[in-house]
């Protein structure tokens, strides 16, 4: 390779090995939760005796910022913090308006269980939190407190999706249903008539196979075209073109005008091709894709006196070595996938 064109490749923004830009970083602030929701840290494993990461563990706030700084020269615009619980962790709303200063980043997001919501969600508002994404399961008050591993109750969600509605975030407000067979699907259509016309946006998603706890099997799974057929037939929709390339949810708008809902269909129509999305774990690691089994050590990097030139070409390398498609290649597994990476550790 001439000199001419290492120089390019060293300052063009990266695309990996399947053509893919990085877009979307997601960071995963706290590896801590305060529910035990079955599919992500079922009670089993994550009992009083679990081992959570140590403070000095995590990334701090200043590592965090320079890594995202870094990140946004590489093409990345949109950030969204998550966990475990990214509520539990101390100060969040201080992250929040550091990385809101930095340029190039014109989306940060939040998503969150929802029980610490009421109590900071003006707060984030104020610090400059763009959008919030709830997880609600299901609106019936038993099945809600179970299906938190015994954790949560319904209300304080409902109070924290409330507020964040009165705060006002300028790109608005989702939820994330998981869906599972014989569990909270019959539940879906209450959720969709609770939140029909109140700008809140309900996304369902697909069941899906993350880390190497949870029961899944194949049979758990509701494929979305079935509670689209569902759903249409109570309220007819119509499927509206992506907003860009690479959309996690195909999304539906109601024809009387009542908004619109998504389907997150993973499992049943995988969308790897357009995946613009690095993960950063709570202490460091970064990955390049949801189900992964390997990650980078970047904490080592970020205190080791290593510079921001040697740290962005260390992000810029992983990227374009990158050819994460597990989504795409899962029945190739045969339900035998390697050992993944945890959801709460990875960041949902
Ligand atoms: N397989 C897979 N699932 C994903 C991926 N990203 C998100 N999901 C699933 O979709 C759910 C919702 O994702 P969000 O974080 O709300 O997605 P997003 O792309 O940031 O959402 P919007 O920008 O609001 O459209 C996650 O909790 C995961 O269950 C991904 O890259 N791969
Ligand atoms: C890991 S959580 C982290 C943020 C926060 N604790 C919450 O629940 O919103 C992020 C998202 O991952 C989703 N999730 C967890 N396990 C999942 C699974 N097995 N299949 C599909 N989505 C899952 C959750 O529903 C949630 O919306
Ligand atoms: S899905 Fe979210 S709330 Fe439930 S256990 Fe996982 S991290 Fe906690
Ligand atoms: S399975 Fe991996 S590559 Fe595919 S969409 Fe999800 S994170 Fe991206």
């Amino acid at each position: 390779m001439s000199a001419i064109d290492s120089l390019n490749e060293r300052t063009a923004l990266p695309v990996d090995q399947l053509g893919r830009p990085l877009h979307d970083l997601r960071i995963s602030v706290m590896d801590r939760c305060n529910f035990r929701c079955p599919y992500c840290m079922p009670e089993s494993t994550y009992g009083e005796h679990f081992t959570f990461l140590r403070n000095d563990e995590r990334l701090s706030f200043d590592e965090m910022e320079r890594l995202c700084r870094l990140a946004a020269t590489l093409g990345v615009s949109k950030l969204r913090l998550t966990g475990g619980e990214p509520l539990l962790r101390p100060h969040l709303t201080d992250l929040v308006a550091r990385l809101r200063r930095l340029e190039g980043i014109n989306d940060l997001a939040l998503t969150t269980n929802g029980v610490l919501l009421a109590r900071h969600a003006s707060e984030l508002r104020d610090a400059g939190l763009d959008r919030v994404t709830v997880s609600l399961d299901t609106l019936d008050p038993a099945l809600f407190h179970r299906m938190s591993g015994n954790r949560g109750a319904l209300d304080d969600v409902l109070a924290g999706i409330e507020a964040a509605q009165a705060a006002g975030f300028p790109h608005g407000v989702k939820l994330n249903t998981v869906v599972q067979r014989g569990v909270n699907e019959h539940t879906v259509i209450d959720l969709v008539e609770r939140f029909r016309g109140s700008g809140v946006v309900v996304r369902f998603i697909e069941y899906m196979d993350v880390g190497n706890r949870n029961d899944w099997r194949p049979a758990a799974v509701v494929p979305s075209a079935e509670l689209v057929e569902r759903i249409h037939a109570q309220w007819p929709m119509r499927a509206l073109p992506p907003k860009y390339a690479g959309e996690v949810a195909t999304r539906y708008r109601f024809e009387d005008g009542a908004g619109e809902i998504g389907m997150i269909s993973s499992i049943s129509q995988p969308f790897c091709g357009g995946c613009s999305r690095a993960r950063l774990s709570s202490e460091g690691m970064l990955y390049t894709c949801l189900f992964a089994t390997r990650g980078t050590d970047l904490r080592h990097s970020l205190r080791d006196g290593t510079s921001d030139q040697a740290l962005t070409e260390l992000l810029r390398d992983v990227w374009l070595r990158r050819r994460d498609r597990y989504s795409e290649e899962r029945a190739e597994h045969h339900g035998k996938a390697p050992r993944k990476i945890e959801m709460h550790y990875i960041g949902g």
